[in-house]
């Protein structure tokens, strides 16, 4: 599971993060949705223990992140918003690199290299540096190094952002996948039907709080709305805009 218990942030004064809590239960797909500039970053910054909150704290599996964050990385895998490659190494040698660092080594980090391999359908880019990849096959680079040690959390900041349709849904395969083997999936995303397909648990972000939470049924329900589009901006934004007009087509 992970707890995140009443955090705040901010940044040159201003509050970005109030007080904001919640919990990804264990072996479930919740999606963190808000705005523009809500704070989901800077919210899965801090759990990921890239950021420090000004207040609060975050729990991962029980280890508290800021306090023994060795043992809180051994079981995260991050997909981050700014994805740093290195750029002169091939895929093989930073998926190595990784793995290693996670403590993997002998025929443990050779199985490990060849299931994300499989999985991640790496085969053309193994033996290539990965200087000039493309957003997708950066993304998929990027999947396997946070799987690699098969982590049972795994943190995503608007994944499929730049996607294709098929890597977009070899990504949204690989996600149901892993909920499968039981791991604990936290995303954050502007793309409803992803959502709607991925999601156990939505969580919506406004004024730095969590103003919703619940299944994508239970939103629905909650705020009386026949979509989740519709239910996100109700929350987000308020009622006033919630609906679609007349004029705007469905
Ligand atoms: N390092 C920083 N210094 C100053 N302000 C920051 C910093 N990081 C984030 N912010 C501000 O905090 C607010 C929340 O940013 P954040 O990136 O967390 O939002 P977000 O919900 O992920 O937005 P988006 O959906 O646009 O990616 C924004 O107003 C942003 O400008």
């Amino acid at each position: 599971m992970i707890a995140v218990e009443s955090i705040n942030k901010q940044f040159a004064g201003r509050r970005v993060l109030d007080h904001l809590s919640f919990t990804v239960p264990d072996g479930q797909i919740t999606a963190l949705l808000g705005a523009n500039g809500a704070g989901k970053t800077t919210c899965l910054r801090i759990i990921t223990g890239l950021l420090r909150a000004d207040a609060g704290r975050v729990r991962l599996g029980g280890v508290d992140v800021a306090r023994d964050p060795m043992a809180a990385r051994r079981q995260l895998g991050v997909v981050g918003d700014r994805e740093g490659l290195y750029e002169r190494l091939t895929v093989a040698e930073y998926l190595t690199m990784f793995a290693r660092v996670q403590g993997l080594c002998g025929k443990e980090l050779d199985r490990a290299l060849q299931s994300v391999r499989e999985e991640l359908e790496l085969d053309e880019l193994w033996q290539r540096r990965t200087r000039g990849f493309s957003q997708g096959e950066r993304m998929k680079v990027s999947l396997a190094r946070a799987l690699v040690h098969r982590p049972r959390h795994l943190i995503l900041d608007e994944p499929t952002r730049g996607l294709d349709v098929l890597a977009a849904r070899l990504l949204r395969r690989t996600l149901l996948r892993l909920r499968q083997q039981g791991t604990t999936i936290l995303f954050s995303s502007h793309v409803m039907s992803e959502v709607s397909e991925l999601s156990d648990r939505v969580l919506v972000m406004a004024g730095g709080r969590i103003v919703g939470g619940g299944s994508p049924a239970e939103l629905l329900a909650h705020t009386g709305c026949d979509n989740l589009e519709d239910a996100f901006v109700t929350l987000a934004y308020g009622a006033a805009v919630g609906k679609r007009t007349e004029e705007e087509p469905a």
